[in-house]
């Protein structure tokens, strides 16, 4: 690369490694590096650089992603540069979704109806089960379905013979024929077939791709066999290939995704040009160091540096937590205290929730919709999955596509046409027997052609049939109009289709309960039809590029082009797109989050069990999914694992091993204090404006958590049979200590809960809250009802409270001083109050102390039978003397000084504050120091908590030899292939 091409615009924000890649002229580039390190970023300069400096025509490039979001934020990142008709015209997309235009484009050519529908996961998981059943196959549907799958992904050609090995099960053989009959049928492709297929097409029919310049692939390391082989088919006329990718971002091992297609790179491109990027441009170092040092467990692994650009940071965090019901609620609570410490420099937006399983969410969605946070999901349970979107969704694909036989059995009796299962089962059955459609025969059986008319459908049942079909036949007839440009057809399509069917009765008759929540999500499927009309409004975006003397069919049908782009969209939800806009916090599966990044991340569920996950097969790639999810984090990365588990694993849980070993080494064990340093230590990681200390402190409210001290840091086991113990978590030898934790979790009731479900609020990842709180004359809400017992209790612990704080003034608190707490809550046997396991020094905070004491006045006055306060007024007169500040109650830094010295703080409630006074200007010197470079937290609790959080950190030092993937097999003659990737720091580029 000549030095005058680093003046070029497209370069600029490239270090050396990553121009070198984007303007190599190398046939083949490979670009394997850590996380965070430009992959992605130097993957799209590259393609800006083809256009625009090699010549090549947008619509001759492939750039193939692992997921919808990925190749969004692509094109987004792409268009930018090129402008918006150049990046339509790249054929840039997931591998099933530039599969789906080739086919549809060139199906003909393998003998493929251009029309065909896309079968996903339910439809497959269904049509298998019921194969099974028929002839009562003694194997699990889900085995038998990821075993088909597993067979089609790695190719029938190149995989041919593995087959050999052993006799395969005949019932699996047999179900496999079926399914496929089943689907052809149908006139279905399902994912795996959208490649499989694509790979016969490119092979018959060479010429479709004979336009191709370059071929560029993200996430290189998740490509399974059959991907390989259609990265190589789509770059056959010219084999110019650039793939980006991480061996230990492998995380797609049970979608056959292959480690070795690295080395198959390698072997089957010689000339390829390597190239590692060392930097890592996104977390903090310390967050880099911990995921290192997870990482380098493996010790099979290739060896790559990774080198943090950031400064230090702020200790990751492992809290330990008594039940997961608790953990969310602790998520909460620190997300609320991280947003507010950092002012506005961080918004919902800027926090992800990453989960080992979609079903691990419960109690995270449970614990955010208590608090009135809204969310958005990616990757757990699906907008497209909701009965009521699916119904509307089988309809449309019957429109379409009447030969889709689930599609058409769904529909039968929806809404409720008096067609019971039995007869539905047995229609199907007889439609699998005589190789025919459904839809096929329940028209023969209505025009009463064949003589299993009476014996299957009664009369009556036959009439209510003959009504569905004129409906669906009639909705064809409409659908014919939709045509490309008439932006309102889809919509008024749907519309007409949701009167045809008085959905809006149907769903209130249905769901007494809920229809209008779900009444909501059709509005919110119309938008999405909306949205795609809109955007889709220029379908050549679809459109393959024209080449010469190759016939290609118009893929005109906008309904079947809606619903393969839903199909395909399985890990873009409408909530995902539509909360876009909105600050709302993220919840995604590890898998969804991969090549995202966001400053706060928070790891729940940290156990065995869940990660590692208890069916996991594969130890090793649970352990790079952590790796994955930690390194998603810019600033603050917090993991979290309750004493006992949920979702089936009730039972007690033990730290996943993946952190177990270093667990006290390398994470804080609460969360930090947020003070100036850190703070501005996170702002420069993130290029972030930080708002002045004294705006932030205004802007906190009254009341207000500064500290991660809302729940104990080493929670007690409830269920100990020793009884150490109590509900809380707290330790309680003997007496009861009260409870601090201002959400009230941990008694029996809260267990019972944990174990029976429900959901309890609305915000849910289709509809992205918008909470109101009720305000009618004369209602007094829970916590209005709830304060006001505060208020009583507060006022009765005032005189002595306040006594005490005096005393104690602005000293500091002695090692085995009790804090506050033990004034609220000290037994009448006048036992001395057990220490505070797991609090950090004398850190009680009025908050913690008007909580508890509303929550005894409270359970004081329910267990009294007290009389009843229906008609509390909104604001007890007992407060009505009480000012309540609007600045916060603890640690206030310097504009509290001020105040206190004009005599305006007398009256304010956190003068009976046990916190530590602010430190002196050198002891803020010496603190600054430490936070920036945390050491070995200080045993003795004698200086203030929010201030002298000393932390360790143990740096990732160790290095294995390099040893080669599990399942590579003896090494081929290629020497490059023994060896690691790179001994990367060779290629270290020279100091800029
Ligand atoms: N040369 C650079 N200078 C400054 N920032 C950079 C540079 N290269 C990349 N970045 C930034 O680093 C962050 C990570 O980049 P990117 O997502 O491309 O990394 P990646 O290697 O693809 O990560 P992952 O493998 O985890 O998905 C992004 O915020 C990106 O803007």
């Amino acid at each position: 690369m000549s030095t005058a091409s680093a003046e070029n615009p497209i370069l600029q924000s490239l270090n050396a490694a990553q121009r070198r890649a984007v303007t190599s002229n190398a046939s083949t580039v490979a670009i394997l590096a850590g996380p965070g390190s430009g992959k992605t970023h130097t993957l799209t300069s590259r393609v800006v650089w083809l256009v625009q400096q090699t010549g090549y025509q947008p619509s001759d490039i492939v750039v193939a992603t692992f997921t919808v979001k990925a190749a969004r934020e692509m094109k987004e990142r792409i268009g930018k540069v090129l402008g918006p008709e150049s990046e339509k015209k790249i054929v840039l997309g997931t591998f099933h979704s530039i599969a789906r235009r080739y086919l549809s484009a060139y199906g003909k050519h393998i003998g493929l109806d251009s029309k065909f529908g896309i079968a996903d996961d339910g439809d497959s998981r269904a049509i298998i089960q019921r194969i099974c059943k028929r002839h009562d196959f003694n194997i699990d549907p889900g085995y038998a379905r990821s075993w088909i799958s597993k067979k089609k992904a790695k190719g029938h050609v190149t995989d041919a013979p593995s087959n050999k090995k052993q006799p395969e099960n005949p019932s699996l053989n047999e179900c496999y024929r079926e399914y496929q009959e089943h689907l052809e049928r149908s006139n279905l492709l399902d994912y795996d077939d959208l490649l499989v297929r694509c790979v016969e097409l490119l092979r018959t029919y060479p010429a479709c791709v004979s336009n191709i310049q370059a071929v560029l692939i993200d996430e290189y390391q998740d490509t399974n066999g059959i991907q390989y082989d259609l990265m190589k088919l789509f770059g056959q006329a010219r084999q110019r290939i650039t793939i980006v990718g991480d061996p230990d971002q492998s995380i797609y091992g049970w979608r056959s995704a292959e480690i070795r297609n690295l080395y198959r790179l390698l072997r089957d491109f010689p000339q390829t040009e390597e190239i590692s990027l060392e930097e890592n441009y996104r977390s903090s170092r310390s967050i880099l160091d911990v995921s290192l040092t997870v990482i380098q467990q493996d010790k099979k692994r290739y060896q790559k540096v990774l080198l943090p650009v950031h400064t230090k940071g702020t200790r990751p965090v492992l809290r330990k937590l008594r039940s997961s019901a608790a953990e969310g609620d602790w998520i909460v609570s620190e997300i609320k205290r991280a947003v507010t410490m950092f002012g506005e420099m961080l918004k919902y937006e800027d926090v992800a929730i990453l989960l080992r399983s979609a079903s691990l969410s419960r109690h995270i969605e449970s614990a955010l919709g208590k608090a009135g946070l809204a969310y958005r999901m990616i990757g757990g349970h699906k907008f497209y999955e909701r009965k009521e979107i699916k119904v509307l969704l089988d309809y449309l694909r019957v429109v379409n596509q009447p030969d889709n036989n689930d599609s058409v059995a769904r529909i039968i009796n929806v809404p409720r046409r008096g067609i019971g299962d039995t007869t539905v089962k047995r229609l199907i059955e007889e439609a699998e027997q005589q190789k025919m459609s459904l839809w096929s025969l329940l028209r023969k059986h209505c025009q009463g052609s064949r003589k299993a008319t009476t014996k299957i459908l009664p009369k009556m049942e036959q009439k209510l049939n003959a009504e569905l079909i004129r409906m669906v036949l009639n909705l064809q007839s409409h659908a014919q109009q939709i045509t490309e440009n008439s932006h309102q057809t889809l919509i008024n399509f749907i519309e007409k289709l949701l009167s045809q069917l008085d959905f809006k009765q149907y769903l209130e008759s249905e769901y007494p309960e809920d229809h209008e929540q779900r009444w909501q999500n059709v509005q919110e499927f119309l938008s999405l039809a909306n949205d795609f009309v809109r955007d889709s409004a220029n379908a050549d975006e679809e459109l393959l590029p024209e080449i010469e003397d190759v016939d290609q069919a118009k893929d005109d049908s906008t309904l079947g082009r809606f619903l393969a782009n839903i199909a395909l969209a399985s890990d873009a939800q409408k909530n995902d797109e539509g909360a876009e806009k909105k600050s709302v916090i993220t919840i995604s599966t590890i898998h969804a989050a991969k090549g995202l990044e966001w400053p706060i991340v928070f790891i729940p569920a940290v156990y065995a069990g869940s990660i590692p996950h208890s069916r996991a097969e594969d130890l090793d790639e649970e352990r790079r999914l952590l790796y994955v999810a930690m390194t998603r984090a810019q600033v603050l990365l917090y993991l979290s694992c309750p004493l006992y588990g949920s979702q089936g694993m009730s039972g007690k849980v033990e730290l996943s091993p993946f952190v177990a070993p270093f667990e006290s080494t390398a994470f804080a064990k609460q969360g930090t204090s947020f003070n100036r340093p850190i703070l501005e230590a996170a702002a420069k990681i993130l290029g972030r404006d930080l708002l002045s200390e004294k705006a932030i402190f205004d802007k906190i409210p009254p009341m207000f958590s500064m500290e991660d001290n809302l729940f104990p840091i080493d929670p007690i086991d409830a269920r100990d049979p020793e009884g150490l113990g109590d509900s809380q978590g707290y330790r309680s030898k003997g007496s009861k200590r009260q409870r601090v934790n201002n959400q009230g979790y941990g008694s029996d009731e809260e267990l019972a809960e944990e174990r029976q479900w429900k959901k309890e609020y609305s915000t849910t990842m289709e509809q992205a809250s918008s909470f109101t709180m009720a305000s009618l004359p004369g209602f007094v809400s829970a916590g209005t009802h709830q304060n006001t017992l505060s208020a009583a209790a507060a006022e009765e612990e005032k005189a002595a409270a306040a006594k005490k704080a005096i005393k104690m003034g602005t000293t500091r608190r002695k090692a085995d001083q009790s804090s506050l707490l033990g004034f609220v809550t000290t037994t009448s046997s006048n036992k001395p109050a057990a220490p505070m396991t797991g609090f950090k020094g004398p850190d009680m905070s009025l908050a913690r102390y008007q909580l508890a004491a509303s929550r005894s006045a409270a359970r004081l006055a329910t267990e009294a039978k007290a009389p009843e306060l229906p008609k509390l007024p909104a604001v007890d007169p007992l407060l009505a003397k009480h000012k309540l500040v609007s600045g916060n109650a603890l640690n206030r830094p310097s504009v509290i000084k001020q105040e206190a010295e004009d005599g305006s703080s007398k009256k304010r409630y956190h003068c009976f504050s046990s916190s530590p006074p602010r430190p002196t200007d050198d002891d803020a010197k010496a603190i600054k120091q430490e936070q920036v470079t945390p050491t070995e937290p200080t045993p003795v609790p004698d200086r203030p908590a929010t201030s002298f959080h000393r932390t360790t950190f143990v740096s990732a030092t160790a290095r294995g030899g390099v040893r080669r993937p599990v399942g590579l097999g003896p090494p081929p003659g290629i020497d490059r292939v023994r060896r690691p990737f790179k001994p990367l720091t060779i290629m270290r580029p020279a100091k800029q």
